[in-house]
């Protein structure tokens, strides 16, 4: 889910060849992109397809991107169902966490300069957008405390994002817990990645739906249980959507606002020996990083 706006200034979108040129393949879903009542434009995208078709595994997640990037997206509010790793985030909690594990496998690709000559190498130290995060806070909060509605809402909080389509055994919840994860999922990643390389303000909403497999005296997870909690965690998530997302395309709205904390960040990640640029290469990246990539070297 994620905020649109009319034109990123500099892409390139000259002829309907440009238009046509999709590097990275298809998106999950088709991206509905809906007005608000105000009359801002918001883009809507299903990351396991619209029928849940499509793996954790093998979400297009570049195309999905890239794709909301060449619409002019500035900003990324995803939302996730996940295990909780912590007894006090109860199944219906939701979290906004600040921090990610990668336990994916290496098999999704991660970034948009893999299979190119280009070396890139984004900084991911604070892997969601640390202002973006902030401002949700206080929002997320109040949405979820409005209509009586009885939903807990952590903050600062460690998500692991394993590979699936299993879940994880007892000793690897065990461990994820020792390790510091407090939730667990398998969609934040290469997500999250990706966005900060489009350069994109990315922040996740993660609905807590179970307590995975780490408590002792309990059964663990089955997508049963998930399934029981998914209904009613998705209904508060519309409902957060829909109370926020006005306030913040607001918020992004302005050109060079505080907000927009990743664009320019890219600059600094790519490997400076542009002579050495295959131009297929930068003609694929330019689709997603116009700003860089668009022009001759
Ligand atoms: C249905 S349980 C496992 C599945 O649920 C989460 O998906 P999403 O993040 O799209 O809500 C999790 O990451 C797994 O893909
Ligand atoms: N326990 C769990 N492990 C991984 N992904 C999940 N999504 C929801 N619950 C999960």
């Amino acid at each position: 889910m994620s905020i649109q706006r009319p034109c990123v200034k500099s892409f390139p979108q000259t002829n309907l060849l440009e238009i046509l040129f999709q590097p990275w393949g298809f998106p999950s879903s088709p991206i509905a992109i809906c007005a608000l009542p105000s009359g801002k434009q918001v883009a809507f995208l299903a990351r396991h397809g619209v029928g849940h078709t499509i793996h954790p595994s093998t979400v297009p997640s570049r195309a999905n991107i890239s794709a909301l990037k060449s619409l002019g997206v500035r900003a990324v509010l995803a939302f996730s169902a996940v295990g909780s790793l912590r007894e006090e985030i109860s199944p219906g909690s939701f979290v906004l966490p600040t921090q990610i594990i990668d336990r994916t496998k290496g098999v999704r690709p991660a970034s948009f300069f893999e299979g190119t000559s280009i070396v890139a190498h984004a900084s991911f130290g604070d892997p969601f957008s640390n202002k973006f995060v902030t401002w949700l806070e206080n929002r997320v909060k109040k949405a979820l405390d409005a209509e009586g509605r009885d939903v807990k809402l952590f903050t600062e909080k460690c998500i692991v994002c394993m590979e699936g389509p299993q879940f994880s055994t007892r000793a690897e919840s065990l461990m994820y817990r020792q390790w510091g994860g407090d939730l667990i999922n398998m969609s934040a990643l290469p997500e999250a990645k990706l966005a900060r390389e489009a350069e994109l303000s990315y922040a996740l909403v993660a609905t807590s739906t179970d307590y995975d497999a780490w408590r002792p005296d309990e059964g663990t997870v089955t997508a049963a249980e998930v399934f029981k909690t998914l209904t009613q965690n998705a209904n508060t998530s519309r409902h957060v959507a829909a109370t926020i997302l006005d306030d913040i395309h607001e918020a992004f709205a302005a050109d060079g606002g505080d907000m927009l904390e990743e664009v320019g960040t890219m600059k600094f990640s790519i490997m400076p020996r542009s002579v050495e640029q295959n131009v297929e290469d930068r003609r694929k990246l330019a689709y997603v990083l116009p700003e860089y990539f668009s022009g001759d070297q």
